[in-house]
């Protein structure tokens, strides 16, 4: 068994590196004369007792001029039987022969995403019955899904950035928690339960229609029915006139401005509309502490000044706006239907300014009428951590120490606030890296505290279930905790350098694969590439893993977060002193 499981393997290295036999590197033991198991070839794992393959994982490779052919290694009894991970990961490999690889009944993960695999996947794969994760993202695949719905174990599937087309299959979505078939040519319905994953996961399939897409599948067949340009257009909300103005003229927009024949109070109301007269608007926009605003902001400046869309969040509209006197840029947030009433509204936006971090932003002035609540906040010029986060994915760095200390600054800047409120009953309520922006000093701050209300939460959970655990209990301290649980996804967030919601509900994902032992693979891979301490980042994640417990009981309070990610972040600003005192004195 032993020749010739290694003899398969290095047939294997030979088909896939196109006979380039040194490019593991020189020690990477790959050779006839020693052994894959008791010699540790790199990339190779053995089960120490049976001295069995049972991973092959050769990641990162530039395998662009080689071929995997599944039979190598697929067809060879002893390998067929014990392996369970194989991971070809960014090889930007070409050729490809996928027939057998059905015979590798065991395997749980098979990573192929990354290359240049073409053509269609064969019925084969839906054999695989023990398979947990699947990636063929990345490919330039074509044809139709096969029928993977008696994969019932699946819990991840990716497969954007295909060229995949047909209808999307019936999956067993009750395990699934990572799902992504974006940027493929999918068409027909999104399959029932489909519609638990996030929008992000089936964007840009221009023939795909259903939720959670916006398109609905009656009005995608009647559009392709007909070009029916001689149909009455349905005129246009009030919204729809905003973001129009807003994202197709230019980028700015006087709000005072008559654009698209919509008058010049449709738009301005479009942005901050009342039913009261302006000169009680005015009256109620209250100013809170902010020296510069208290220099005569008034409702009307806010109406006149250029203002840009920059998103809707679930709560409302966030705009831009860049006023001229008093000289500031604020960001208007205009919250619609939030049961909160005018004066408990009020009595909490004075209470909240009264308790100030540095690392929390207080909100400039607010606005109330009986449909919408306005906040008015400084415009964060260095962007969100979410920004910082999405940018890993094009090549930004983002690194381990500055990761650390941000998390540091939100659970500390978080625990004041939770102890100062805690009376009060006044949690985050809304806490994620949107919310989240840095300052010059990459100094996190946290916006929009104490924005929803306890019942406010409730709802939205139990609305949302899949991706936030419902609050059974009622209590102010589950809300306190719901805030430990977001805190929780941010360090995901930051040690995995994947996105919540973007096609992943993050802390099942973290879960199932730290399950699977296969802690390594949660990690953000620039992090290991930048040689962060493997310690401290385990530290975190568990950290981490104990806030998003399902039990709001069983996870930390924040106090006790903090103190902890302070601890490791400290122990790594030492080990950096001591390596850079180190290297001065040599
Ligand atoms: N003070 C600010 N300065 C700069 N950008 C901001 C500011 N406040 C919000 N933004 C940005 O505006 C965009 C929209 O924010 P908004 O709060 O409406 O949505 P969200 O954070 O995605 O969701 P939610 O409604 O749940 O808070 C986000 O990208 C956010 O980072």
């Amino acid at each position: 068994d032993e020749t010739v499981t290694r003899d398969a393997l290095l047939k294997f290295l030979a088909e896939v590196s196109n006979n380039n036999s040194t490019i593991l590197g020189t020690n990477s033991g790959w050779n006839s004369t020693s052994d894959p198991c008791k010699d540790k070839w790199h990339g190779v794992t053995c089960n120490a007792k049976t001295l069995s393959v049972e991973k092959i994982i050769l990641d990162g490779y530039d395998f662009s001029s080689g071929t995997f052919d599944a039979t190598t290694i697929c067809s060879v009894e002893p390998i067929a039987h014990t392996l369970f991970f194989l991971s070809l990961k960014n090889g930007l490999l070409q050729g490809k022969n996928f027939d057998s690889i059905d015979k590798c009944k065991h395997l749980r993960h098979l990573v192929l995403g990354g290359n240049r695999f073409s053509g269609s996947i064969p019925q084969s794969f839906s054999r695989l019955n023990n398979l947990k994760r699947l990636d063929i993202s990345n490919n330039r695949l074509s044809g139709v899904l096969p029928d993977l719905s008696r994969i019932s174990g699946l819990i991840e599937f990716e497969a954007q950035n295909n060229q995949l087309s047909g209808e999307i299959p019936e999956f067993d979505f009750s395990n699934l928690v990572a799902f992504n078939v974006s940027f493929n040519n999918f068409s027909g319905s999104i399959p029932p339960e489909g519609d638990s994953f996030p929008v992000s996961s089936y964007m840009e399939n221009p023939l795909l229609c259903g939720s959670p897409l916006a398109r609905n599948c009656s009005s995608l067949s009647e559009d392709s029915e007909s070009a029916d340009y001689d149909k009455p257009k349905r005129s246009l909300s009030r919204d729809e006139i905003l973001m129009y103005s807003v994202d197709h003229d230019s980028t700015t927009t006087s709000m005072d401005q008559s654009k698209k024949g919509a008058s010049n109070s449709d738009i301005s109301s479009a942005v901050i509309s009342s039913d009261d007269s302006n000169t009680a608007v005015s009256q109620s926009l209250v100013v809170l502490t902010s020296p510069e605003a208290n220099n005569g902001l008034r409702f009307e400046d806010l109406l006149k000044a250029p203002a840009e869309l920059l998103g809707r969040g679930k709560h409302g509209s966030t705009y831009k706006v860049m006023c001229d006197n008093p000289k500031m840029t604020l960001a208007v947030k205009r919250i619609k239907d939030w049961s909160i009433t005018g004066s408990e509204f009020k009595k909490r936006m004075q209470k909240l300014d009264k308790i100030r971090h540095p690392n929390v932003l207080p909100a400039v002035a607010f606005y109330s009428s009986r449909q919408e609540k306005l906040l008015v906040y400084e415009y964060q010029n260095n962007g969100s951590l979410l920004l910082l986060l999405q940018g890993i994915q094009t090549g930004q760095r983002f690194h381990w120490s500055s990761r650390l200390s941000i998390a540091a600054g939100i659970a500390d800047a978080l625990a004041f606030m939770h102890q100062e409120l805690q009376h009060d009953r006044i949690a985050h309520g809304n806490l994620k890296s949107s919310n989240i922006f840095l300052n010059n000093n990459m100094e996190p701050t946290i916006s929009e505290y104490g924005l929803m209300s306890i019942a406010e939460i409730n709802t939205t959970t139990a609305s949302n279930s899949h991706y936030v655990f419902p609050i059974t209990n009622e209590s102010v301290e589950a809300t306190f905790k719901e805030d430990v649980y977001a805190f929780g996804v941010i360090l995901l967030e930051l040690l995995t350098g994947k996105v919540q919601n973007d096609g992943i509900e993050l802390a099942s994902w973290v879960v199932s694969v730290l399950r699977e032992e296969w802690t390594v693979e949660v990690f953000d891979r620039t992090l290991i590439q930048e040689g962060a301490s493997e310690e401290r980042m385990v530290n975190l994640l568990q950290v981490a893993v104990k806030c998003v417990n399902h039990s709001h009981e069983a996870r930390p309070s924040i106090n006790q977060v903090a103190l902890m990610v302070t601890t490791i972040r400290d122990e790594d600003d030492r080990s950096i002193d001591v390596s850079t005192s180190t290297s001065s004195i040599i």
